[in-house]
């Protein structure tokens, strides 16, 4: 017997696609559109697949804290599927005891303060020898792409950190090494029909060439990968660091790691593939929209600097400043709690899918519904924030509203059971990269061009990045 529920409101669909036409170009700006007139619970059908979307504090609480459970597992997607080893990481695989385990394994060994702290040294040589570089810009008064230096900064430390190489010398330069990162990127965020027409959607992606690109691309990282183990299996790791392929192929001798038994090559292939694509991009993103806001900003750019100044002039003997410096640095907190609001590099998150039904509201949601978290709209929702649009750190003075997931307005990290792992090391990338580059430099607007005319456009995908590179102008400080 069919049983009645109550279903959250629908914006009226058409046949076979369903909501789908009514994303757009940036899905999460017109679901916050549309759930200004269908309420912070929607239910859309994209394509075939029942998806709901919450856009307020209160919902977000009951899907990731009082409901979590019934809702943490994620949908099975072709693109994450491909790029996942079969499932086989941690950020796409679904809720279960395997996930549990390896997530466990990662956060103790991976992302754990043990090891971000000994991966600081690398970044401390390479912001170095990014200050040199700028040095050089700036005697020379040419522009620097913001957009594509912290980009290359992220890069460079996760190699060293992860593969402990550079790649000069080995048949990848780093350009490459970009490229490839860049198109596993482009494959995830890509429209898959497969994704939203299940049974027929495939033929769609085969006919437009998406399933032949996402072999491609899945087949280049894993050369890329094999080359890299074999390169540390054949070295002798006596004489160099031990970097996060040595740790994973240590446990990979360990028997029983998970309790399902050992770690194999394919699992060390998905956890490298969640670091790459979910480590780079995301620190370099953050830092630029920062960058640009502060230099829509001169008053927030001129306090945040004296704050690092004072704080960092009074005892700074090397020239990089250190993470335990930067624990001080409260008004740069500020700074970038207010760049997530406004800009969070996921801004509906990673997709959810439902295990088991539950109540938001008094409606019913439904086993294998699709679910996110459209943290874009929170974020600048004007019952919550005072000038949502305006750019003003001080919101942050006296509040303890933090970015960890706890804080319902704020959760650039999502939160609950799939809360960024890596949450500290996130945070202290930007941190360190943006405290050092406003410590030693002022940054000016190229010639002719006006605050105004700073684009600040999102571009589309599965991360929220700035359309257009940010291009300033260095001065040396005098500090
Ligand atoms: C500023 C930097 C970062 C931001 C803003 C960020 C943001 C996020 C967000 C929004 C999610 C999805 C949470 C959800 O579904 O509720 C996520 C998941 C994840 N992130 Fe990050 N992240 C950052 C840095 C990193 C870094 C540096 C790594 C790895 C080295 C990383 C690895 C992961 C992984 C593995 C997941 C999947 C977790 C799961 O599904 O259980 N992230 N991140």
């Amino acid at each position: 017997k069919r049983r009645w529920v109550r279903q959250p409101p629908s914006p009226p669909g058409l046949p076979i696609i369903g909501n789908l036409h009514q994303l757009g170009e940036l899905p999460h700006q017109s679901l916050c559109k549309l759930s200004k007139k269908y309420g912070p619970v929607m239910l859309l059908k994209l394509g075939r697949v029942p998806t709901v979307i919450v856009s307020t504090p209160e919902t977000a609480k009951q899907v990731l804290k009082d409901y979590d459970l019934h809702c943490c597992s994620r949908p099975s997607l072709e693109g994450t599927r491909k790029l996942s080893y079969n499932y086989l990481d941690i950020a796409f695989s679904r809720f279960d005891d395997y996930w549990k385990e390896l997530r466990k394994l990662c956060v103790e060994e991976l992302f754990c303060n043990k090891r971000i702290n000994s991966i600081q040294p690398i970044k401390e040589a390479e912001m170095e020898k990014l200050i040199d570089s700028i040095a050089e810009s700036a005697s020379q008064k040419t522009l620097v792409n913001l957009s594509d230096t912290f980009l290359s900064l992220n890069v460079n430390v996760i190699c060293k950190a992860v593969f402990g190489v550079n790649f000069q010398g080995t048949v990848l330069n780093n350009d490459k090494f970009q490229d490839l990162v860049h198109e596993a990127l482009e494959m995830l965020g890509s429209f898959s029909a497969s994704d939203f027409f299940p049974y027929v959607g495939w033929i769609v992606d085969w006919f437009t060439g998406l399933h032949a690109r996402r072999e491609r691309s899945v087949r280049d990282l894993d050369a890329f990968y094999e080359q890299m183990i074999d390169l540390h299996l054949q070295k002798n790791r006596e004489e160099s660091e031990d970097d996060f392929v040595d740790l994973l192929l240590r446990l990979e001798k360990e028997e029983a790691v998970l309790g399902y038994g050992k770690l194999t090559r394919n699992h060390i292939k998905a956890i490298l593939m969640n670091i790459l694509l979910g480590g780079i991009n995301t620190s370099a993103i953050t830092m630029t929209w920062a960058m640009a806001e502060l230099i829509r900003n001169p008053r927030v750019m001129k306090k945040v600097q004296s704050e690092i100044r004072a704080q960092i002039g009074k005892n700074n003997k090397t020239r990089i400043i250190s993470l335990d410096e930067i624990n001080h640095l409260s008004y740069l907190n500020m700074v970038i709690k207010e760049t997530c609001r406004l800009h969070p590099v996921a801004p509906l998150l990673v997709p959810r899918e439902v295990i088991s039904e539950f109540k938001i509201n008094g409606y019913t949601i439904q086993p294998k519904t699709r679910l996110h978290v459209n943290v874009w709209a929170i974020g600048r929702d004007p019952e919550i924030w005072k000038d949502p649009e305006e750019f003003l750190p001080e919101r942050f003075m006296d509040c303890d509203i933090d970015v960890k997931g706890q804080d319902y307005e704020l959760l650039p990290f999502g939160s609950g059971r799939r809360i960024c792992p890596a949450v500290y090391m996130g945070i202290t990338t930007v941190e360190f990269g943006l405290a050092n580059l406003l410590y030693h430099f002022d940054w000016k607007l190229p010639e002719g061009v006006a605050v105004e005319d700073i684009y600040m456009d999102e571009a589309s995908g599965l991360t929220s990045h700035k359309k257009h590179d940010l291009l300033l102008v260095p001065v040396k400080s005098l500090v």
